[in-house]
């Protein structure tokens, strides 16, 4: 089959973590017979110093047009560091996400029993979790109006949703639910805030159409230390937007790093795969970022368009990088070898074009030039 992809690189190590997932997806394309029409598109950073737009409407048509879209990273320390910018790479992917609608961000947590040891919390607080968040995407204050008094010294956000907005996202939450250990947990503010009292309302009568599913609810607060001192407690995380980004973050650490968290966006039309973490701007360019979470979100996306064994596929080939110690400094110990970003996507295409292969000599892998640290 024939699908259109729509890359967009980005900033940072975007680029370099996701020329890693392309080799893994051109390694799938070959083993099982699929032609991956990649369309480069510009976003961020990198956008804006082209085109003064950090989403041309380029980029908003090739996504449209595209089966899926896989997205690096976006965001510089110039504008990190400058508060009084107008125009900044974050609003490319803000816009992009609303403009295509991608309200349903799902974001997969698990320990991987190899990486158990990277983590900072217990072993056996983290071994065994496998929590998958539900992030509203394209409503709450990231998109309520923003505004800052003429004399600087006021500012706002507001924070607003609707029944219609809060429902899409849960049912599809209830249902990934019943695939699962049939558990919804909804984290919000109830006790303050009246969008999180809507939630509550909107999801609890939502849940008695789902009798199979157990529903609870818990506030931000107490969910950002349950995570790190129970996260087996958790099954899907059912939340709003600004405190779906913070505790995906928070959650990132049950993993061993967060260069290894994949996500999808998905709306009614559209799709949009792309890692958790950011553009990482102290690593670009040094052939050090992990590109896991890139080449995992490239799995999420063959999932997303129904190409299960091809999925499954770049997933044993990550597991086995993981079980060989082929990973980047993140996942190393102190003055342990590191491969760099490429040799890990190397190692990762090769291992999908020859898994079939029994007689593959993983010694004969060639690590390259690997970091000390
Ligand atoms: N979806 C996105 O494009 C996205 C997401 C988050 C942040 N950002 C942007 O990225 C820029 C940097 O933000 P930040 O520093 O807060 O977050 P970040 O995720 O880029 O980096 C935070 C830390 O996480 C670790 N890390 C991140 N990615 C890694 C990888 N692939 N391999 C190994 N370690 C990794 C590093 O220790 C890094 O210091 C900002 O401009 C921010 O707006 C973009
Ligand atoms: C870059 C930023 C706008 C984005 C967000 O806050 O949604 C990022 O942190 C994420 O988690 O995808
Ligand atoms: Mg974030």
């Amino acid at each position: 089959m024939k699908y259109t992809i729509a890359i967009i690189p980005g900033d940072g190590i975007g680029p370099e973590v996701t020329t890693q997932a392309k080799k893994a997806l051109d390694a799938v394309a070959e083993v099982y017979d699929h032609i991956f029409l990649y369309k480069e598109a510009q976003m961020g950073a990198c956008a804006i110093d082209k085109t003064g737009d950090p989403l041309p409407q380029e980029t908003i048509e090739i996504c449209k047009n595209a089966d899926a879209i896989l997205c690096g990273a976006i965001g510089e320390l110039k504008y990190d560091n400058d508060p009084t910018l107008k125009i900044r790479p974050e609003q490319g992917l803000l816009r992009l996400r609303q403009e295509l609608e991608l309200f349903c961000n799902v974001r997969p947590v698990k320990a991987y029993p190899k990486l158990l040891k990277n983590s900072p919390l217990k072993k056996e607080i983290i071994s065994g979790t496998d929590i998958v968040i539900y992030r509203e995407l394209t409503s709450g204050i990231y998109f309520g109006k923003k505004e800052i008094s003429e004399d600087g010294l006021k500012a706002s956000d507001v924070c607003s949703y609707t029944v219609d907005e809060i429902s899409r996202i849960t049912h599809l939450a209830f249902k990934a639910a019943q695939d699962r250990k049939k558990k919804v947990t909804l984290i919000d503010k109830a006790n303050v805030l009246a969008t999180s009292r809507l939630w509550r309302k909107t999801v609890a009568k939502i849940g008695e159409q789902y009798p199979d599913v157990a529903l609870d609810f818990m506030f931000i607060d107490n969910a950002a230390m349950q995570i790190v001192l129970n996260p087996k407690r958790f099954d899907v995380i059912l939340t709003e937007n600004l405190f779906g980004d913070v505790i995906s973050d928070v959650a990132c650490v049950i993993g061993g790093s967060i260069g290894i968290l994949a996500s999808s966006s998905v709306g009614e039309k559209n799709a949009l795969f792309e890692p958790i973490h950011g553009s990482y701007p102290q690593a670009a360019g040094k052939d050090i970022a992990n590109p896991l979470a890139s080449i995992l979100s490239a799995a999420l996306m063959l999932e997303h368009l129904g190409l299960h064994d091809e999925a499954d596929a770049i997933q044993r080939a990550v597991e086995k990088s993981l079980d060989l110690g082929i990973t980047t400094q993140d996942l190393k110990g102190k003055n342990q070898y590191a491969a760099s970003t490429a040799k890990v996507g190397d190692f990762i295409a090769d291992y999908i074009a020859n898994q079939e292969d029994s007689n593959m000599n993983f010694k004969n892998i060639h690590m390259g030039q690997s970091t000390i640290i």
